[in-house]
């Protein structure tokens, strides 16, 4: 049974149709993520599950339970971290974790527990005793995350987590995301980062416009576009002349050189790559350097809706 299941639910406001018969489901274990940019309808379906705003229709099950504001068990399955940080900047990151559990209704001993847990899982137990003001973006965000595990849910809500964090603190946030789904927590991650779906998530749920415009893993959703693979081969002389040669292989599909540059299309650069060389090799062209760049979930997004990511 999935943990999470959203059926046909739309949320408007006044003539705008923020959310159109959004529907999805997550596994047990999975990590899904809804990608589009902003403005698509992420945090408002976000949302509608984690019960701050109502919907205008559609149904949400938890682990089987329909969901609700009121429902106490579909809710405590939840953990949820919002994109604004919710911490106290004078207390130290342990304080802060303890005052939160104890607020969820934690003993004092579950609490202290819970928050060196917790503290573990985030990545900042050497930390733990300094003010939150002392913390760096990336850190303070970290421990937002750990907020969201204090009621140990099967299922953890991330509204865009790394917004307007330096790259270095953005990796240590996803670095503790995957320690999190390593340990077998279900993750709803939202973003208009390519790169975050394509690192962390299962499945993809590309969201438009309110819409769920295509969704799958990360391989489906390229072939469903069709798009092919491309190898960039630079030679130590002009590739004009292995064009013919090239162009004859099975496997390719197109064949074109810029000076020493030699681009190939193929639907299959890791299966095509030892003929290709091996083609080379023997008509005697030097290979001074090869790159596959295989399709993006950019490109997905591109073709389904004539606009990129972050326009
Ligand atoms: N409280 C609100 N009142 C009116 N319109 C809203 C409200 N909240 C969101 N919207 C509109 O609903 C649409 C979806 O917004 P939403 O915040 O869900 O998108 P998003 O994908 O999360 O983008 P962002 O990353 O910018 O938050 C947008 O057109 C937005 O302007």
């Amino acid at each position: 049974m999935p943990i999470l299941e959203v059926r046909g639910v739309s949320k408007r406001y006044g003539k705008n149709q923020a959310v159109d018969d959004v529907s999805f489901f997550i596994e047990e274990g999975e990590t899904y993520g809804l990608l589009g940019p902003n403005g698509a309808g992420k945090s408002t379906t976000i949302g509608m599950i984690t019960g701050i705003l109502e919907r205008d229709s559609g149904s949400i099950t938890v682990d089987g339970i329909e969901h609700s504001v009121t429902n106490r068990k579909s809710k405590s399955l939840i953990g949820f971290v919002p994109q604004e940080l919710a911490l106290y900047h004078d207390l130290s990151a342990r304080d802060n974790l303890r005052f939160f559990a104890r607020l969820y209704g934690l003993s004092k001993s579950e609490a202290r527990t819970k928050t060196e847990e917790v503290l573990e899982t985030v990545g900042l137990s050497d930390r733990a005793g300094e003010a939150v003001s002392q913390f760096s973006g990336g850190m303070a965000r970290r421990l937002n995350i750990g907020l969201g595990l204090l009621n140990s849910p099967r299922l953890l809500i991330l509204d865009e987590p790394t917004v307007g964090v330096d790259p270095q603190s953005r990796n240590s946030i996803l670095e503790s995301v995957h320690t999190l789904t390593r340990g077998g927590v279900s993750v709803l991650y939202t973003t208009h980062y390519m790169e975050e779906a394509e690192r962390l998530c299962d499945r993809v749920g590309i969201i438009e416009a309110g819409k769920i415009r295509a969704e799958g893993t990360q391989r489906e959703l390229v072939s469903q576009v069709g798009e092919d693979d491309t190898v960039l081969i630079t030679l130590d002389a002009p590739g004009e002349r292995v064009l013919d040669v090239l162009r004859a292989l099975e496997p390719i599909d197109e064949v074109s050189s810029e000076g020493t540059q030699v681009r190939l299309l193929t639907s299959n650069a890791r299966d095509a790559l030892p003929l290709i060389l091996d083609t080379l090799t023997r008509a005697g062209a030097g290979i001074r350097s090869v790159e596959v760049q295989e399709p993006d979930l950019e490109a997905v997004f591109l073709s389904l809706t004539g606009k990129g990511l972050r326009e």
